[in-house]
């Protein structure tokens, strides 16, 4: 397979262009050490099972047999998650790596049934998570919104209960978004039909996405169009396996969210070259380039940028295409849209020269 030379100048190009992250679970960020600190702080016993520290995490983290391996460990390693300040440190740490990535703005996902199933007040998370994003945009500049994520290996009633919990956060326009992640293919989409419909009537202007195609085939992805009415796709990738498919997501221009490194560490592909990023391209099917759980899956939103740029070897003008797609793929306003465009326009220009 071939690989391609980042140069410093192609590093600080991609370092530089105005990024948008669409797949991001913030307890998919808690670092090791965060996770430690925070195990002390709330005197939360881990497992015996569950690394001791953080050079047996990076051992546990060099590979996950697959989704369900690591989702084992992810709900573990989120219950030492207690206090509201503990959310707000996790999303804050976040928001202050992705706009050293050069990450400027950012749609991410949080799971309260994760939490709430441990006797934590869902209050207490959506409060501690939009403080943060408040924050973020005040100390930082970048913009960000919150998607709340249903677990699909939970009841459908239960997750209908939750979004009725969280029914003030809609109405205050805090929760931006609805997905659906955790196990795939035991779960179909047509499961939380009920679910979506009490969303879209209740909250239209609420963006709708769900996690499809990631280990489940392409018929995940049309069910989700279909009997969600999602308006884009988280992962997406066995799209690949249908035209009719490709030809659909083009026409209506949906996005799908791929995670590259996510995708080699959970073996859905053995390497980032083996993605159908080209097929993606060549079909006009808009994605954007995400990290899903970067804290186990060894990188952040420029790293995944990275190893697309080894694999592919990108031009200046691909590269802009791919980041205008995430901009026009964002749920923020257009006033929002326009400012990131002209700032992608400033880095091509600066960097046309020098690539
Ligand atoms: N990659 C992923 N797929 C499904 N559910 C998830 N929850 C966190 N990461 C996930
Ligand atoms: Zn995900």
């Amino acid at each position: 397979m071939s690989r391609f030379e980042c140069t410093d100048h192609m590093k600080s190009f991609l370092q530089e262009l105005p990024k948008c992250e669409h797949h991001l679970h913030l307890e998919g960020t808690l670092e090791p050490n965060l996770l430690f600190k925070l195990a002390e702080r709330n005197k939360i016993q881990l497992p015996s099972s569950f690394p001791k520290n953080i050079e047996e995490c990076s051992k546990r983290y060099a590979s996950f047999e697959d989704l369900q391996d690591f989702l084992n460990h992810y709900y573990v390693g989120m219950s030492v998650l207690i206090t509201e300040d503990d959310f707000y440190d996790l999303a804050m740490a976040y928001f202050t790596k992705a706009e050293q990535d050069g990450c400027l703005h950012s749609e991410v996902f949080f799971d309260p049934q994760g939490h709430v199933e441990r006797g934590v007040s869902v209050d207490l998370v959506v409060k501690g998570f939009d403080r943060a994003c408040r924050d973020a945009t005040k100390k930082l500049g970048t913009t960000n919104k919150l998607i709340m994520c249903l677990l699909r290996h939970l009841p459908a009633s239960n997750g209908m209960e939750t979004i009725k919990s969280v029914e003030k956060y809609h109405q205050q326009g805090i929760i931006h978004g609805l997905g659906l992640d955790s196990s795939e293919k035991p779960f179909p989409p047509g499961l939380f039909i009920d679910c979506y419909k009490e969303i879209k009537q209740k909250y239209p202007n609420v963006g709708l996405t769900a996690h499809a195609g990631e280990e489940g085939d392409y018929n995940y992805v049309i069910d989700s169009l279909d009997k969600l009415g999602a308006s884009r796709i988280d992962h997406g990738i066995n799209s690949k396996q249908s035209n009719e498919l490709l030809a659909r997501l083009a026409k209506n221009k949906t996005m799908l969210t791929m995670c590259p490194l996510s995708n080699v560490k959970l073996q859905v592909v053995k390497d980032v070259g083996e993605l159908p990023i080209n097929l993606f391209l060549q079909s006009d099917v808009p994605f954007s380039i995400n990290s899903d759980d970067p804290a186990y899956f060894g990188g952040y939103i420029l790293d995944n940028y990275i190893s697309v740029h080894t694999r592919f070897g990108f031009n200046i003008n691909q590269w802009a295409k791919i980041v205008n797609n995430g901009i026009e793929g964002s749920w923020c306003d257009d006033k929002r849209k326009s400012e990131l465009k002209q700032i992608l326009q400033l880095v091509i220009d600066k960097y046309t020269p020098l690539l």
